[in-house]
């Protein structure tokens, strides 16, 4: 028997051991989480048996209240053991299925021999209560696996640097308690085990990659000391799946002070949302909370405005060039984004501590009861070094003092009177009985009618003037979309504030006359949304979200200056990491260069750090090497080593015949066995049309993906390119690469974005002329057919 073999078996002796364990404990488990439901149930049923209620008397009623809590104390604490033992059942029994996926033999310096570390998604430990079976792969020691390969390595403790030497590293893929590869090697993590994972088909939920986490990405997924961590990566460079890991990797590093409901990811859209949603779980972690900016934007502006989301904005500029506003919006939508638009607002807000601040009177039945001059007067009237939201706030207690004021007034009128007479019996009831409770009720009839009546008229104006109240005290007497407006429709405050530096004075007419139309419609768009916000937030006050501890931002390159200014003001306790690609910039304000600098601006120097990745595991080689073409810089993106057919180009002579030759090869990817295919088109509105003449060229198991999709369920899917963003499939079909869909520079990192979302296939269908963004690419790196 030659040593490999010998190897093998012993390894696998070894995992038969571990099993066995594993089964000892499941079997353990089982019956205690058995018991503990049982308990559970008994307690909740003999709740009140075993309680002494006893309500009469002051003491018994103190003992009865301190059963009750005790009861409720138990019936917790066996109610959080069962939760645990829940959790625990489910990590063993993905234990059991592929117990480790690493081993390292590392001999600490002076030890004399070395010690097999054997790495898995949690740790087991020895029944001897000393040494583990498995280490977790976040453990400090389990980094080794992932930054050396066998010779000198070292590791860091919480109590310092453990050097030594590791002497094997070896891989394996187990499934179901065998043993099915095993691999001895010398690279960080060899390419045998990444190819095998790579291999294989595309999911329609995202996978982990503990197994074989790469050294850079083990630098993000373990970085500790930055506030920000900003990852730039290649498209399919493993960003998305090196911040999961991180989550994971924090929970486990700060378990018992960092709970998942801390951590807070920034994705794409829902879909995206719900096909990273399963990372953690596989891990035995849960979830952490999952958001879009829009959601956020929407939560905040949705009472006065209907918020054009991104997707909308996005169908804009890429369907309607030939509308006659066209340039102007896109130049809006350039200025609203940058860094001199936002610090346009600050200087803006610091303007209207001194003069124009606009304000809504308070009415009340067609009455004009607080004039807006009267509200500026007070605000006015204030210390003006003191901040706006502070003035605002003591605005506001004037403005319910002198409503106080103003209901006693109102008592007297007609219109109270006639309430009164239309109030229910209860309502006479309940006043009756509030009187003689104050024993207001003298012998005088006639005074007891006199205050029956004045708490009935108390009463029904309270009840109007809440209402009143309430805006008040949400400060919805400041009228902030006067304010925004006036910033488009006053030109000598644009050209004060402005100082002829940034504007883009050539449109800026235009832009005013856009905005203004919208705004009348009561639609904010998107490039206004959170300009929007921040000048309603400088006036009103921020709030803030004390309690996330990391922030996670996925596809960051396509976040403005102002929205990141706000993630950062947003949630004060948590450290960022942000992560994109400057590559795959989809949105109009790309035209912005500044990438991540605007960012970076936000913290200081020394607790910002920046990683690269380079290489690129999703897309095959000749994948890569075909989309690296179409990119400034792509030459540094390195491809994995994984084999492939060349992409391949082909024309359509019409509709019908595209749809005709994207039918046929579907169906041969799906007789091959792809599970994944994508269609994708540039826009929704391509979409559609591709899909109807798809269904009627025979593919009815098509799915059109819009951006209200929820989730990917897998197979055949149409996609427009900004919702493919962030996804993967096996086969990619682009539906219309021609020159007519694609030819604006500013579109070719949209057609980038989509062609890289291919693991295995990459098939490019041309009506007439094909984009130019292909024509420039190397000839030999893709197959005309
Ligand atoms: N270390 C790794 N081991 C195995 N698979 C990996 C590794 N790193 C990345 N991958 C795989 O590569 C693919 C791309 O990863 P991911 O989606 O995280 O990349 P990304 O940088 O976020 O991509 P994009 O910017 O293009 O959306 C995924 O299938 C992921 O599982």
């Amino acid at each position: 028997m030659g040593t490999a073999e010998q190897d093998w078996q012993e390894e696998q002796q070894r995992v038969d051991r571990v099993i066995a364990e594993i089964d000892h404990r499941l079997s353990n488990l089982q019956t205690q989480v058995l018991d503990t439901k049982e308990e559970i149930v008994d307690i909740r049923k003999n709740f009140w048996d075993d309680v002494t209620v006893n309500f009469e008397d002051a003491a018994e009623s103190a003992e009865s209240h301190a059963s009750l809590k005790q009861q409720a104390e138990v019936l917790q604490e066996r109610e959080r053991t069962y939760r645990q033992a829940e959790k625990q059942l489910k990590t063993l029994t993905k234990l059991r299925q592929s117990p480790y996926f690493g081993r390292i033999d590392f001999t600490e310096k002076g030890d004399s021999s070395s010690e097999p570390i054997y790495l898995g998604i949690a740790s087991l430990l020895h029944p001897n209560g000393e040494e583990y079976l498995v280490y977790d792969w976040r453990a400090p020691v389990s980094s080794l696996y992932y930054d050396y390969p066998p010779g000198p390595a070292h590791y860091e403790t919480p109590m310092g640097t453990i050097q030594g030497t590791m002497d094997i590293k070896r891989q394996f893929i187990i499934r179901d308690g065998v043993i099915r590869s095993l691999f001895d090697t010398g690279v960080t993590i060899g390419d045998e085990l990444l190819q095998e994972v790579l291999g294989k088909q595309a999911d329609s939920q995202m996978k982990t990659i503990v197994a074989t986490i790469q050294q850079e990405q083990n630098q993000i997924i373990r970085n500790e000391r930055s506030r920000l961590l900003i990852v730039q990566g290649a498209a399919g460079s493993g960003k998305t799946s090196a911040a999961l890991q991180r989550v994971a990797y924090l929970l486990y590093r700060y378990r018992g002070t960092l709970r998942s409901e801390q951590i807070i990811l920034f994705s794409p859209n829902p879909m995206f949302n719900s096909y990273v949603s399963t990372v953690l779980p596989e891990l035995g972690e849960d979830n952490m909370q999952q958001t879009t900016f829009q959601q956020y934007l929407e939560s905040k502006l949705s009472r006065t405005f209907r918020v054009e989301d991104p997707f909308e904005q996005m169908e804009y500029t890429l369907n309607e060039e030939e509308d006659p506003s066209f340039d102007s919006r896109l130049a809006g939508i350039r200025y609203k984004t940058s860094v001199h638009y936002m610090q346009l607002i600050q200087h803006y807000a610091d303007q209207l501590k001194q003069r124009g601040m606009k304000f809504k009177a308070i009415g009340f039945r067609g009455r004009e009861l607080i004039s807006a001059e009267a509200i500026a007067e007070q605000f006015y009237a204030l210390d003006p070094s003191m901040s706006i939201p502070n003035r605002m706030k003591l605005v506001a207690e004037f403005l319910l003092r002198e409503l106080t004021k103003l209901a006693k007034q109102e008592k007297k009128k007609r219109w109270v009177e006639e309430a009164i007479e239309l109030l229910d019996k209860e309502d006479y009831i309940d006043v009756y009985h509030r009187l003689r409770e104050k024993e207001q009720f003298t012998s005088n009839s006639f005074d007891d009618f006199d205050r029956e009546r004045d708490l009935l008229a108390t009463m029904v104006v309270q009840e109007k003037f809440k209402k009143l109240r309430r805006r008040v005290k949400l400060l919805r007497f400041i009228d902030v979309p006067a304010m925004y407006r006036q910033l488009f429709t006053d030109a000598e405050w644009m050209d004060r504030l402005d100082g002829h530096t940034s504007l883009p004075h050539a449109e800026w007419e235009q832009i005013c006359a856009q905005t203004i139309t919208a705004m009348d419609q009561e639609v904010l768009p998107y490039e206004d949304a959170t300009p929007y916000l921040y000048l309603q937030e400088l006036l009103e006050g921020f709030q803030v979200n004390t309690s996330i501890r990391h922030v996670f931002i996925d596809e960051a390159q396509d976040y403005s200056p102002f929205q990141f200014a706000f993630l950062k003001r947003l949630f004060p306790f948590a450290k960022i990491t942000a992560l994109g690609d400057l590559n795959q910039t989809i949105y109009a304000h790309a035209a912005d260069h500044s990438g991540f600098q605007p960012l970076i601006d936000l913290f200081e120097p020394e607790h910002t750090e920046t990683i690269a990745l380079k290489r690129s595991y999703r897309s095959t080689r000749p994948i890569v090497e075909f989309t690296q073409g179409m990119i400034a810089g792509g030459e540094q993106i390195e491809p994995f080593n994984r084999d492939g057919a060349k992409p391949t180009l082909s024309y359509a002579k019409s509709k019908t015949d595209l749809a005709e030759q994207i039918t046929a090869q579907v169906t041969a990817w799906q007789a091959e066995g792809l599970q994944n295919i994508a269609i994708i088109g540039k826009t929704s509105a391509e979409c559609h049309e591709a899909y109807e003449t798809l269904l009627a060229a025979g593919d009815h198991s098509l799915r059109l993906i819009n951006k209200g999709t929820a989730s990917f369920e897998g197979g055949t899917v149409v996609i427009p390119s900004y919702l493919a963003k962030g996804m993967e499939f096996d086969a990619v079909i682009l539906y219309n690469a021609s020159a007519n869909q694609y030819r604006h520079e500013r579109e070719r990192k949209l057609f980038y974005t989509a062609c890289t979302r291919a693991m295995h296939k990459l098939h490019l269908y041309s009506l007439g002329e094909v984009s130019p963004f292909v024509a420039q690419v190397d000839t030999s790196t893709y197959q005309t057919i």
